[in-house]
């Protein structure tokens, strides 16, 4: 009798509670229901290694499952979603070879198409770099098949990488945006999927009219809708950037976007030279950010990729629209934007996730997009520290608990699906990924008995790759 508890996990469980409170259940039990949601989060009394079989049997009787379902971590495995803080630095571990915290993440940004040509192309800055390696890759997206081949090996690669959920831009063909939303409902991955509009300063092969636009976006939208994912595969609006968008498309979109009630995502606040040409094309708007403001596109649904450069007052309407912020550091460093200051959009109360920007970003891996984050904050830090001289306090670079929360529960607040992941509260669905940081096939992170559980989840943020990363859940169903 397992009194609707399918799958108990019993070892060390690390989740994120707040971007400042992170817990570690040395000897926990997650419970986790037929449905794939979390039934029960305990903490076993005692040290890891000191339990015992009649703590079990107990503890199955309180909570009403079977031992069957038991799956015991090992002393070197964890299971996390958020991350925990300097706390927990103290607890050390006997013999910790591996580690294997399941650890949900969001990729908030992140371009399908550009999967393609990733590693390659940083070489030049964001207007010149569209216009010489994005748009013509993306364009080879008329052709289904070719999106078929392609979709399916970014879709894998950011699975194994442990993304439990991406906002995926696709590009402007409805076809082949509906083979990667049908792809992510096949492999089980949480998917935003967003047919791209585009229909102004664009290749002449590359763009669709205003009206093509808006009936492709609705069109996809029933289809993705119509789709069985239990909700977990969804569009989203996407109007690529004010550069690239007419207003009536801009008009349109947004009424789209609240009509069929949808989140929205676009670029904002890139580089100096796509805030000038925004600014051209719309001296009639106080700002960037008051473009898609003045557009109905700034909404509590709204996810800005970048947000590099924004200025007090356009912070403050992302701000006051509740909107979130995709940071994508690695896009920001390789295609020479610019350094987000990410310290202070918290400080100011904005929703921030990561994002891998990929193909502006180099690494479909939102292990990388962490490491970038606390690289750009650390600049941040840096060039922040004469600020004292004035009476100001520099900006502190984000520590490990805080991009760990960008790149779980932060994640899920942008993409407003924090009330169904982002960590292991009661009544979320289980999006987990096992790591595991045993040594061998060459991997990168090597644990030695001095190190404690902090130790080991440094290590695998900074030196992991997809090797140490042993299974992934969505739903709590095992997807990888
Ligand atoms: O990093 C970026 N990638 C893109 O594809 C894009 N399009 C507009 N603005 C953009 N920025």
């Amino acid at each position: 009798m397992t009194g609707g508890i399918e799958t108990v996990f019993v070892g060390c469980i690390v989740h994120s509670k707040s971007l400042t409170e992170l817990e570690v259940i040395e000897n926990g039990l997650l419970g986790l229901t037929a449905e794939g949601k979390v039934a029960f989060l305990q903490n076993l009394v005692g040290n890891r290694g000191d339990l015992c079989d009649e703590t079990l049997q107990n503890a199955s009787q309180t909570f009403g499952f079977d031992i069957s379902v038991v799956q015991k971590l090992t002393a070197t495995q964890f299971l996390l979603p958020g991350f925990v803080s300097h706390l927990w630095a103290s607890l050390l571990l006997d013999n910790v070879l591996t580690c294997a915290p399941p650890n949900e993440q969001i990729d908030t940004h992140i371009h399908a198409p550009q999967y393609v040509f990733t590693g390659t192309g940083c070489d030049l800055p964001l207007l010149q770099w569209l216009e010489k390696y994005t748009f013509p890759r993306e364009q080879a997206f008329s052709d289904p098949t070719y999106a078929q081949s392609a979709y399916q090996r970014a879709v894998t690669r950011t699975l194994r990488n442990g993304t439990t959920t991406a906002a995926y831009y696709a590009t402007i063909h409805s076809e082949a945006t509906k083979i990667l939303a049908t792809i992510c409902a096949e492999t089980g991955q949480r998917a935003f999927i967003g047919k791209v509009c585009m229909d102004r300063n664009s290749p002449s092969t590359y763009i669709e009219s205003t009206e093509d636009s808006l009936k492709t976006t609705n069109e996809v939208a029933d289809f993705i809708s119509q789709l069985s994912t239990k909700g977990r595969v969804k569009p989203i609006i996407t109007p690529r950037f004010a550069a690239s968008c007419t207003s009536e498309l801009m008009h349109g979109l947004a009424n789209i976007a609240k009509k069929r009630d949808l989140p929205i995502q676009t670029h904002l606040s890139e580089s100096h030279a796509e805030i000038e040409m925004v600014e051209k094309l719309h001296p009639e708007c106080s700002s960037y950010t008051a473009v898609y403001a003045d557009h109905g596109l700034l909404t509590n649904k709204t996810v800005l990729a970048h947000c590099v450069h924004l200025s007090p007052s356009e912070r403050k309407l992302v701000y006051d629209a509740n909107a979130g912020v995709a940071h994508c550091p690695n896009s920001n460093f390789s295609i020479l934007s610019g350094v987000c200051n990410v310290r202070r959009l918290l400080q100011e109360g904005i929703k921030v996730g990561l994002g891998t920007d990929v193909a502006g970003g180099y690494s479909a891996s939102m292990m990388d997009a962490m490491r970038q984050a606390v690289i750009a904050s650390k600049v941040t830090f840096m060039n922040s520290r004469d600020a004292s001289k004035d009476g100001r306090k520099p900006w502190q670079p984000l520590n490990l608990g805080e991009v760990l929360y960008l790149a779980t529960l932060g994640g899920a607040k942008v993409l407003g699906v924090d009330g169904v992941v982002g960590n292991f509260e009661v009544g979320k669905e289980f999006d987990a990924v096992l790591v595991d940081l045993k040594p061998g096939d060459g991997r990168c992170v090597d644990v030695f008995g001095h190190d404690g559980i902090m130790d080991s989840i440094e290590k695998f943020v900074y030196n992991g790759d997809d090797r140490n990363i042993a299974k992934v859940w969505v739903g709590g169903r095992q997807v990888l």
